[in-house]
This record gives C-alpha cells, sequence and structure tokens, in this order.
C-alpha cells in the first residue's frame, strides 16, 4: 500500500501560488495533534489550525479546565449541604484565584505545544491559518498559501451553535469564554438543556452565582427518564431550571449595569447580566468548505466516515481522506476522539508507510460509547435504556440499586441516587446502564468494561472480590439484582 513519499524540496507550480507538498496534512490541532507519531516520522506532515489557543476545544476550554473549575465548585456545594451528616461552616470559591491557577496551567501547555509543534520536529510544519478546500486533496490558506497533501485528516472539530434571538457578544457568551470571565456576575441565564448548560449551571452555582436554566424541551433529553426527573428534581433545588421556556425577545443593553431582559415563548420575563448560549455544537465542515470538494456530509455538516475513518464521496471511500472527532461523530466526546486519531494514525501508516501489501486497514470498533455529565449530582450512561431495547425487540429486563442499599450509600446518607442496568434476560447481555450520584462515571466503568468484552452478567459479581465497603459495592449488588433476573 505505500506510496511515494513527498520531496522536502518539491514545488508544483499552478497559476497562481505555487503549491507546496505534503505527505500528510492534518486540519485541526485538537484530536489532530496526536497524528504525527513515531510510526509516521519520515512523513512529511503539515499541522494547520486557526484556533485562538493552540491544542483544541477540549484542553482550552472544554473537558479539562470545566472539571478544574468543576471540582473546586463541588467542594463548596458539599460542604453547603452536609448539615445532614453532622457537618456546619461556610467555604466560598474564589472565581479569580481559581481562574488564574487553571488557565496558569493551561495555557503554558497550549502554548509549550505550539512552540514544539512549530520547531520541534524536522517533518512537522505548523500552518497557523484557516483553510478551505480547493479539491480532495488541495487546501488554500486565508493568506493565499495552497497546501497539497497525499493524504488528509480532518479534524477540525465543532463550534458552538449561536442563536438568532441571542446573538454572541459581550454580554451573550459561549462556552469558548464561559470561564474565561474577568469577574463572575451576580445572576446568568443558561440556554440549553444540554451537557454542557448542565455543567456549567452546576459550576456558576458552585462560585456563587444566581443561576437560572432555560430549556426548550427538556433536561438532558437522551438519557433514561428516571435519571432526568432525579436530575431535575435535585438541580431544581439548587438553581432555577425551567424546561419547556424557549427565548422569544432578548433586549441586551451595552451598558454592562443596565440587565439584559428575556422574554420567554411562556410568557415568563427574566431580567439577568449575563447570558451563556449552549445549545448544540455545529460540526465546523462550511467553514473548511467541504463541499466543494464533494464529501458525503449529514444535513447538519457532519462528515460522513467509513469503520476506516476514510471520508466517503458518492457512498464511496476516498483512499486518502480521513476524517475524526466531532466533525466526524455523532458522539462529540474526547475519548472518541482520541481513538478515532489512533485508528487514523495507523491507518495513515499501513497507507503511506508500510511496504508489504498484505496490512489491511483497522477499523473503529470500540463499543459502547459512555457518557458522564459532571454537574452536580453526577450521571454517567451508556447504552439503550429499558424502551429502547424493548423497542428494538429484545427481551429486555431492567434492574436498580439504591446507593442507599449499600454500606457506601449509608456513610453518605444518601436518600436519592441510584444505578440502573438493562439487561438482555436471555443472554444476559449488558444493553445499557444509567447510573446518578457520586462518582457515577468512576463507577461506570466496570460496566462499560463487561459490555465492550461481551461478559454476561452472571458470575460477573460472584467471580470476583470487590473492596469492602467501597461505592463499587453498588455495582456488585446491581449485577447480583441482574443475575436474579436473567436465571428467572
Ligand atoms: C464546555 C465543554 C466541555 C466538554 N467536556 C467534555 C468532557 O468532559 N468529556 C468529553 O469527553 N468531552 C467533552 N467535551 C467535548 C470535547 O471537547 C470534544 O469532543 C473534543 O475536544 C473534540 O475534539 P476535536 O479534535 O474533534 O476538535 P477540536 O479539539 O475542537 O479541534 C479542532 C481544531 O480545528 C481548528 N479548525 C476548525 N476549522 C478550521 C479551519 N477551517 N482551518 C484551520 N483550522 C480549523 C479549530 O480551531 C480547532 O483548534 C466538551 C466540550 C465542551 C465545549
Ligand atoms: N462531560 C462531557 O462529556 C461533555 C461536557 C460538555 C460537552 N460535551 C459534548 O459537547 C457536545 C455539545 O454539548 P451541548 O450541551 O452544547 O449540546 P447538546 O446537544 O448536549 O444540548 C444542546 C441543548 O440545546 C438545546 N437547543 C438546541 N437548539 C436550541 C434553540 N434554538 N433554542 C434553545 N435551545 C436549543 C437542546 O434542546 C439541548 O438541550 C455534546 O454532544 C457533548 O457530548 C460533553
Amino acid at each position: 500500500m505505500s506510496e511515494t513519499a513527498a520531496s522536502e524540496t518539491e514545488l508544483s507550480f499552478e497559476a497562481g501560488a505555487p503549491t507546496e507538498l505534503f505527505d500528510v496534512i492534518v486540519i485541526g490541532a485538537g484530536s489532530g495533534n496526536s497524528i504525527p507519531s513515531p510510526e509516521l516520522a519520515g512523513l512529511k506532515i503539515a499541522i494547520v489550525d486557526d484556533g485562538r489557543w493552540f491544542g483544541g476545544t477540549c484542553l482550552n476550554a472544554g473537558c479539562i479546565p470545566t472539571k478544574m473549575f468543576i471540582h473546586p465548585a463541588r467542594l463548596v456545594s458539599h460542604l453547603r449541604d452536609a448539615a445532614h451528616l453532622g457537618v456546619t461552616g461556610t467555604a466560598s470559591a474564589d472565581w479569580a484565584a481559581v481562574r488564574a491557577r487553571v488557565f496558569g496551567r493551561i495555557d503554558s501547555i497550549s502554548q509549550a505545544g505550539e512552540q514544539y509543534r512549530a520547531s520541534g520536529e524536522p517533518n512537522v510544519s505548523l500552518v497557523r491559518e484557516r483553510v478551505r478546500f480547493v479539491d480532495e486533496s488541495t487546501l488554500v490558506t486565508a493568506s493565499g498559501r495552497r497546501l497539497r497533501g497525499r493524504a488528509l485528516v480532518i479534524g477540525a472539530g465543532s463550534r458552538p451553535r449561536e442563536l438568532r434571538v441571542l446573538p454572541f457578544g459581550p454580554r451573550v457568551i459561549s462556552s469558548d469564554d464561559a470561564l474565561r470571565l474577568e469577574t463572575l456576575p451576580e445572576r446568568i441565564t443558561i440556554i440549553g438543556g444540554g451537557v454542557v448548560a448542565s455543567e456549567f449551571a452546576s459550576l456558576y452555582h458552585g462560585f456563587g452565582a444566581k443561576v437560572t436554566q432555560l430549556v426548550r424541551s427538556t433536561v438532558l433529553s437522551s438519557l433514561d427518564a428516571d435519571i432526568r426527573a432525579t436530575f431535575v428534581a435535585q438541580a431544581g433545588a439548587q438553581w432555577d431550571i425551567r424546561e419547556h421556556h424557549d427565548v422569544v425577545d432578548a433586549t441586551i443593553p451595552d451598558d454592562a449595569t443596565s440587565p439584559i431582559r428575556l422574554v420567554c415563548n411562556t410568557g415568563d420575563v427574566l431580567e439577568t447580566d449575563l447570558v451563556l448560549v449552549a445549545s448544540g455544537r455545529v460540526p465546523n465542515s462550511d467553514r473548511l468548505g467541504t463541499e466543494v470538494a464533494g464529501f458525503d456530509q449529514e444535513l447538519n455538516g457532519r462528515l460522513v466516515v467509513d469503520a476506516h475513518q476514510r471520508v466517503l464521496r458518492a457512498g464511496q471511500a476516498l483512499p486518502n481522506v480521513f476524517a475524526m472527532g466531532d466533525i466526524a461523530n455523532p458522539h462529540q466526546l474526547k475519548h472518541v476522539a482520541n481513538h478515532e486519531a489512533r485508528v487514523v494514525a495507523e491507518n495513515l501508516r499501513r497507507t503511506l508507510v508500510a511496504t508489504s501489501d498484505n496490512e489491511e486497514l483497522v477499523s473503529n470498533t470500540l463499543s459502547p460509547v459512555p457518557l458522564a455529565v459532571f454537574s452536580t449530582p453526577e450521571i454517567a450512561s451508556f447504552g439503550a435504556t429499558l424502551t429502547e431495547a424493548r423497542d428494538a425487540g429484545i427481551d429486555a429486563v431492567e434492574v436498580r440499586q439504591d446507593y442507599g442499599g449499600t454500606a457506601w450509600g449509608w456513610a453518605l446518607e444518601d436518600q436519592h441516587h441510584f444505578a440502573k442496568l438493562v439487561v438482555d434476560r436471555v443472554q444476559g447481555q449488558i444493553l445499557g446502564a444509567h447510573i446518578i450520584g457520586p462518582d457515577a462515571a468512576i463507577l461506570l466503568q466496570p460496566l462499560v468494561q463487561a459490555a465492550a468484552f461481551n461478559m454476561p452478567v452472571q458470575g460477573l459479581a460472584r467471580g470476583q472480590y470487590w473492596p469492602h465497603p467501597a461505592a463499587t459495592e453498588i455495582i456488585e449488588n446491581l449485577l447480583l439484582n441482574a443475575k436474579e433476573e436473567c436465571n428467572a
């Protein structure tokens, strides 16, 4: 499968600007930044990124900094709510101090990463510009450079969706700016009921802001109904959640001392100091002009790829064009983007470096995809709900274990949180798992593992030790409950 490498000095002159040739052009330095690997060291690689920060969303405005803020926010919230444990006292989180600590760390990692990419490896060039497609293998940068790759990797991610009634500006922000605020306003209104909205509502509440969450439909609408109901009850006791509220009109004075006025479809009128719009993320295929290259895409702009992460055109996989991450996956999650980057890097090696023709491309076969919502309460989930499994014609059963029914739950004095498992009654296979409560993301992992390795529930609980009285006994009991149902 190996092809001839691009020469270091080769330039192909066409009408207009000379075309710079590369073996691989990677668009997007988020997950794309991990594509250059020792196995690809013989290839001439360009990494192209026009981002405000180097390193993509997760590092600079997503997964990592949000959790670095959520941890102190939770410490405060837990202490506020600890009277039932006999713990009283006050605590507060200092926004400016946390912000300085978080970005003192993040920004220096981002800057060091950029410097390394710009000058750290002889085979890698960094192009800090926006690019657009000219054809399936050629890109033009904002300043007019033409770049051609023998192979292309599209990892251009997604961006926050803007609402017509609430265009972004100094007082209507997206998650890109939500952690970089100089000071936290007294009142914040968050638009959306998804993961970003729910995590930021919890975060700002922990820091002491008065939060209102306006949700057009229902909060976390793709999740299990019991999980959602518990979340709304628990979160609603902390901040103001209004489901079925759509903003139909907004007055946003330039003067920050005058309140923003939001009018909802319900007739509710709200005054607030700042609005965070968290209404989903749009794949960046339009910024790249991928339609010029004729790539297949969904109506929402998501590129269509095959199991080897190759982009399709008219239903056929293009041999040397790969896509990964938010631009190509309905699961806009970093662990998914990271795995796809590993698949792409290996397939680039097999396509451009391997000397044997026997090396088939690797496929992306990982499942299920877990999701964790790091709000308070925390949620973690994968796979089908009971309704979805039964709708798919499976003889499915659901079991539940309350935190409060275990020794760890006694330590927490827990009365609200639980784990649910959806199982194929005949085979014992795990079809879905849904947890709400402290450390839900950690508790989910043994179930992800069992499902990923096709381990039936029979034997899982009693075939191993579970440290007593750790929170994992919630999962041990859940599996015992499932085994009972499967034996019935
Ligand atoms: C607030 C928030 C919290 C999140 N928390 C989590 C979490 O806890 N766990 C989790 O799994 N996921 C989380 N995510 C999702 C996760 O951040 C994304 O799934 C992941 O970062 C996507 O990676 P990517 O490589 O596809 O894109 P990105 O990291 O966004 O990288 C794409 C890059 O391409 C560049 N680019 C785009 N268009 C062009 C162009 N035309 N020319 C040049 N460059 C271009 C962009 O500037 C950007 O740097 C969160 C997201 C947000 C917004
Ligand atoms: N912990 C995590 O893993 C984590 C954290 C944050 C974000 N993410 C990822 O980032 C992605 C984006 O998150 P998100 O919360 O922005 O999107 P989302 O798709 O989860 O939620 C979007 C929300 O906006 C609402 N909405 C859509 N259009 C609207 C409109 N016109 N007016 C009002 N509301 C509208 C939807 O009803 C929904 O509640 C998610 O897919 C998620 O996977 C993951």
